[in-house]
């Protein structure tokens, strides 16, 4: 069974419209990057084990269940900060640990510049929040990081994928897994996503870079 999750609905495909389109403007892409983090974080969380418990309504006891596992979020500076919120909507009461990264230009290789990750108290499940996962490179050092601190279940959440990304992450971590709202099949030679939607911290935070 892959660990890739490619999540399908038609609002998926109705909201990458928006991020994919390069007139869109920032609050439109940020909002357009929160529906479809909500979507792709549905999927992620569907088998999140539940607890019986009762609960007592104005009217009677009710026999309820509640998620009785530590589920944390890990952003990855600075795209993923823009799934923090649409996120905290569905788990309201999950710590979120932040991770800073940055590609090299030339190289594109992953350099951390911040991590002030605890040495332990590792949650039970972490939600890796990022959402562009181009060569790989980037989420497979969180990933490296997040099981160094101890976390057994990581489960990585991105709206455009490269399938080489993907296949990587796939290969080296088979026990993570990966959902996503899109594969896209190239990356060009700055290995940017293609087709893809640019530059998603950019565009999120609205800091277009010139030449
Ligand atoms: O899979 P990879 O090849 O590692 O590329 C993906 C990474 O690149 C982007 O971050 P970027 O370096 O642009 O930083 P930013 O979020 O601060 O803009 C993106 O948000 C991912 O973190
Ligand atoms: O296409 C890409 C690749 C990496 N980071 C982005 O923001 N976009
Ligand atoms: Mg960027």
């Amino acid at each position: 069974m892959s660990c890739v999750t490619k999540v399908k609905h038609p609002l998926i495909q109705h909201h990458l419209c928006t991020v994919r389109d390069k007139q869109t403007r920032s609050s439109e892409f940020r909002a357009a990057i929160g529906r479809l983090a909500v979507l792709v974080g549905m999927r992620a969380t569907e088998d999140l084990p539940l607890t019986p418990v009762k609960i007592q309504t104005p009217i009677c006891e009710a026999d309820c269940q509640r998620i009785d596992v530590r589920v944390e979020l890990v952003p990855i500076l600075r795209a993923g900060l823009g799934m923090v919120e649409p996120l905290q909507g569905l788990l309201p009461d999950a710590a979120v640990w932040h991770l800073g990264l940055f590609r090299n230009e030339e190289t594109a290789e992953p350099v951390g510049y911040y991590d002030k990750l605890p040495k332990s108290g590792a949650p039970n499940v972490a939600l890796v929040l990022d959402p562009m996962l181009a060569t790989g490179g980037s989420v497979e050092m969180v990933i490296e990081r997040l099981m160094s601190w101890g976390v057994p279940d990581i489960r990585v959440l991105s709206i455009i994928a490269a399938q080489a990304g993907v296949d990587r992450v796939a290969s080296h971590f088979p026990d993570v897994k990966v959902f996503v709202a899109e594969i896209d099949p190239d990356l060009n030679e700055q290995s940017f996503i293609v087709p893809g939607l640019g530059d998603a911290g950019d565009r999120i935070f609205d800091t277009p870079q010139h030449g």
